[in-house]
């Protein structure tokens, strides 16, 4: 679990705090999204949830965040590590360097973290398997894709199984198939009590996924809710982070009286498909 409590932060250069007063619960098993336009403070809240900040970017803080009951400032980088994982938005910089391949890369945290060997060989297969890159355990992880190297980037925090899992856009170099998969699989892997935190532009995927959203902008909470009440809410447009294609299209139906009267705006295609059906049946 991650708890921020009347969290504002400043980095060592900014002339203002970049987060203000966040106050934000991410519980257990529950899969969390953070959405919120560019530059409104998203990348600086994980690496608050990963300790990051304060321990390696420095800064001025005031209020608390806590991992599993752990106060962030006041524990150290390599207790943070064994609790808390974050994929970061660019997954070259997050390549170790100290292995030749994509195996060795993903097992890399688990032998630094001492995980017994037959164990270790279990988890990588089975977090490849997940993420379907069996077929890229021998390769080097340079010579991969940027999307590729961003599945290996989850693979690598997944096996060490943290307790806490902050993600960063990890599917914004992969295509739509891609992206569904490595979202789907963190949603899988949510059911095991992992607390999962993810940073995503794509909203159908957290439309589809996600438990709880959370709203950003100008560094400060101001929504948050089901994934139905945010990417409904009508001031998407006015914050900057626009509506899912489905609620886009049931919008226009309604303009056109072409929309169930009284029903809410789908956020799904499943919702969407539904509501259009029941309105042509209406009309019969
Ligand atoms: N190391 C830094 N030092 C000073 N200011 C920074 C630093 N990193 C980010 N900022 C500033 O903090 C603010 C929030 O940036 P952040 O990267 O957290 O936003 P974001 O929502 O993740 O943006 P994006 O969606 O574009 O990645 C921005 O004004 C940015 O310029």
């Amino acid at each position: 679990m991650i708890t921020f409590r009347d969290f504002t932060y400043a980095y060592p250069t900014s002339e203002s705090p970049v987060l203000h007063d966040i106050t934000l619960d991410v519980h257990p098993g529950r899969f969390h999204g953070l959405v919120g336009p560019g530059g409104s403070g998203k990348s600086t809240l994980a690496m608050a949830g990963a300790g990051f900040i304060p321990h390696a970017q420095g800064g001025e803080y005031t209020g608390d965040v806590t991992v599993d009951g752990l106060t962030v400032g006041d524990t150290s980088l390599p207790e943070l590590v064994t609790r808390v994982g974050l994929v970061q938005q660019d997954p070259f910089n997050q390549i170790s360097g100290a292995r030749f391949s994509v195996r060795e890369e993903i097992a890399f945290g688990c032998e630094n973290l001492g995980t017994e060997r037959g164990e270790m060989v279990r988890r990588v297969d089975d977090v490849m398997r997940m993420l379907d890159i069996t077929h890229l355990a021998e390769r080097s992880p340079y010579e991969l894709s940027g999307g590729q190297q961003q599945v290996i980037a989850v693979a690598s925090m997944l096996v060490m199984q943290p307790s806490v899992l902050i993600l960063d856009e990890p599917t914004s170099q992969l295509d739509p198939a891609g992206s569904r998969m490595v979202v789907e699989a963190l949603a899988t892997i949510r059911q095991s009590g992992m607390t999962v935190l993810l940073i995503e532009h794509k909203l159908e995927l957290l439309a589809e996924y996600a438990d709880e959203l959370h709203v950003l902008t100008g560094g400060r909470l101001v929504a948050e809710g089901t994934p139905e009440e945010i990417l409904t809410d009508t001031r998407m447009e006015e914050w900057g982070i626009g509506r899912p294609r489905f609620a886009t299209a049931a919008m226009e139906a309604r303009r056109e009286g072409a929309w169930p009267s009284g029903r809410s705006l789908p956020v799904t295609l499943d919702a969407a498909a539904a509501g259009f059906r029941a309105f042509l049946e209406g009309k019969r």
